[in-house]
């Protein structure tokens, strides 16, 4: 089946559980993509070979693959090897995703990532950590650049909010369209992405993994209640 790109501008969701969440296999991911999709979004990004070959069966709009895998003695886990570019090109994804942070000769390796993905006929969506590793993976052939894995490199900045700043940095400034994505919570937050300079942002957490929507809320409320009772008067109960 031929690969498409991304074409509209807009929401990607990523549909991703892992063994231990409670969505997890693909039959889950595929409702979620499904759902996503009638939501509006314009992409899904899935991971591991079963997840994006049902997801790619079951939506029309482009698919993102990656394959997440620690390797022993490594901090690559996007898409680390050749052998993984392979199972996502079969499973039929559109663009394969995979690290391209300045990381173990990371670019050596990525190049040769990207020429075997450009030989079948996708696309590679680099996930970079700061500025530097956009404008080098656009160097290197990638078609999309993503904030993916700021905050998650011990030299990007570590926050519990998007990482606005590298989308500003990087936007304007990359030939190919940047995307932001990594801890979008909120519409708002997405708006002010594509406002910087993204093309596209890329939303998983909020939208797919209801356990930590959930909890997120329930923190909250704990607050809320700790805040209540701080400022309620101490002291014995009035008869
Ligand atoms: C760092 C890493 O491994 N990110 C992964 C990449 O595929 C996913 O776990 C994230 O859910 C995805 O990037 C979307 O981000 P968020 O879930 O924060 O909206």
């Amino acid at each position: 089946m031929a690969t498409r790109p991304l074409t509209k501008k807009g929401l990607i969701v990523s549909c991703q559980a892992a063994p231990e969440d409670p969505l997890y296999g693909a039959e889950m991911m595929v409702r979620m993509a499904v759902a996503a999709e009638q939501g509006g979004a314009i992409g899904i990004r899935s991971n591991g070979y079963n997840d994006i070959k049902a997801i790619k069966q079951s939506v029309n709009v482009p698919v993102i693959g990656l394959i997440k895998r620690k390797i022993s003695g490594s901090d690559i886990y996007i898409t680390p090897e050749l052998e993984d570019v392979e199972a996502i090109l079969e499973a039929g994804a559109d663009i394969v995703a995979l690290d391209l942070t300045d990381r173990e000769d990371r670019y050596a390796k990525g190049k040769k990532l990207i020429e075997r993905v450009h030989q079948a006929g996708a696309r590679v969506m680099a996930d970079i950590s700061v500025a530097e590793e956009g404008l080098a993976a656009e160097r290197l052939g990638a078609d999309y650049v993503s904030t993916t894995l700021s905050g998650y490199t011990p030299y990007s900045p570590q926050s519990e909010r998007p990482d606005l700043k590298l989308v500003e940095a990087l936007g304007g400034k990359l030939s190919v369209p940047l995307i932001a994505e990594g801890r979008i919570w909120s519409a708002d937050d997405a708006v002010t992405a594509l406002a910087s300079g993204a093309e596209y942002v890329v939303v998983g957490t909020a939208i797919t993994r209801p356990q930590l929507v959930t909890k997120r809320f329930v923190d909250r409320i704990a607050g809320y209640f700790d805040q209540l009772q701080l400022s309620e008067p101490q002291g014995g109960t009035r008869s």
